[in-house]
């Protein structure tokens, strides 16, 4: 049968990367993404913002919506501390699948607790099921049409608080207009807008970083 880009993918950290070594598997991934296939993982240059920006805030709790091969999760896990928690929201299960994958591959399956289904469902939830009061960082990168419902959703389920962080791919492209648009008029949030490319091209896209206030 036909192998996945994910799978393509998965192939190519498993031939390439080191066992328990994060570093290599990102590496392995930005070197399969900009020489083989093109996929849509944040990428190394706006991974680079990431990586700052994980690093400034030093999160014991984060959410990231929408996981599709680990990439992210792999860049943000290796810079937790200790018994920081990662939780990533994975609609696909075949995207999942190899995203546990990539993730084991890495050594960081004690960070990181991957859960299937979608976001709308399990934000709800999140207290009850997974013990979380707030989150520190939220990387969103899912459903370009679900970053503003999501990020209501979290504001009414309690899961913000004064200094949580939101971190958004995409907002120039593929675009999330009205998430853009509520985030950086509203009172209740500081953002600002780190410039970019889209990963492994040259075309324009950005991280926004809006700051929860309470
Ligand atoms: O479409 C993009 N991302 C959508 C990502 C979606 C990911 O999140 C879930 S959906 C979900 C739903 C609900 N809850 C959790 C996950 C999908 O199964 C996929 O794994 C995208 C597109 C481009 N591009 O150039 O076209 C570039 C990018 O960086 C992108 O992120
Ligand atoms: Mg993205």
């Amino acid at each position: 049968t036909q192998s996945t880009r994910p799978q393509r993918l998965l192939n190519a950290v498993q031939k390439k990367a080191t066992r328990g070594d994060p570093r290599s598997v990102v590496k392995a991934i930005d070197d399969f993404c900009r020489h083989k296939e093109w996929a849509m993982n944040v990428g190394d240059e706006k991974g680079c913002i990431l990586d700052s920006v994980v690093s400034e805030i030093n999160p014991a709790t984060v959410l990231e919506l929408g996981t599709y091969c680990g990439y992210s999760t792999v860049r943000i896990a290796r810079l937790l501390p200790p018994h920081a928690k990662l939780i990533t929201l994975e609609f696909n299960p075949d995207f999942a699948a190899i995203a546990r994958q990539v993730i084991a591959w890495a050594g960081l399956e004690e960070k990181v607790q991957l859960v299937e289904g979608a976001s709308g469902d399990w934000i709800p939830k999140m207290k009850e099921q997974f013990g979380i009061t707030t989150f520190d960082l939220v990387f969103l990168d899912h459903w370009k049409d679900r970053y503003l419902p999501d990020t209501k959703l979290m504001e009414e389920c309690g899961l913000l608080r004064k200094g949580s962080v939101l971190l958004a791919d995409n907002v120039i492209c593929p675009g999330t207009p009205d998430y853009l648009e509520y985030i950086r008029s509203s009172p209740r949030y500081e953002s600002r807008y780190f410039k970019s490319h889209l990963e492994y091209t040259k075309v324009e896209d950005g991280l926004e970083k809006s700051v929860f206030k309470g």
